[in-house]
């Protein structure tokens, strides 16, 4: 096989590797699954209401920031559980800034869904 080949083989599989990750988030995290039907009730609303591409900008990186804080939080969580499985404040303070990210992109996305929904649904 020639470099360019393996390089493209290479990639493909990564992305390979991705999907299973995404498959397994979504499997083993009951809050994934919240976030799932999350996103497709908030995508449906939008297509409902025929949002402007903008405003689908918009909401599409808030729906992202969530899900990607808590997929990193997930991480965290099983890093620190199979490293260090006692307990110590300083485990305690790695989740819960971890956490913490979660609820911070949590709660811009509320506002950012409230602020580009209310006009549609005032009408
Ligand atoms: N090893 C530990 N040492 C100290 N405090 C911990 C430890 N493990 C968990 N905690 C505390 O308990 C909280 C919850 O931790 P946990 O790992 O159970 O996550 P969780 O928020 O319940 O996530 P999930 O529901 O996804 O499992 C942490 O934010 C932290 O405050």
């Amino acid at each position: 096989m020639n470099k360019f080949t393996n390089y493209w083989r290479t990639r493909f599989l990564s992305f390979g590797y991705a999907f299973q990750g995404m498959a397994a988030f979504l499997r083993s995290e009951p809050h994934a699954r919240i976030h799932a039907l999350a996103t497709v009730v908030v995508v449906a609303l939008g297509c409902y209401v025929k949002l402007p591409a903008l405003q689908w900008v918009l909401l599409l990186l808030v729906i992202g920031m969530v899900w990607v804080t808590e997929m990193i939080n997930t991480v965290v969580e099983k890093i620190m559980d199979h490293v260090a499985p006692e307990r110590h404040p300083r485990i305690k303070w790695i989740k819960d800034v971890a956490a913490g990210a979660v609820l911070v992109s949590a709660i811009i996305a509320v506002i950012a869904g409230v602020l580009i929904f209310f006009p549609y649904l005032q009408r």
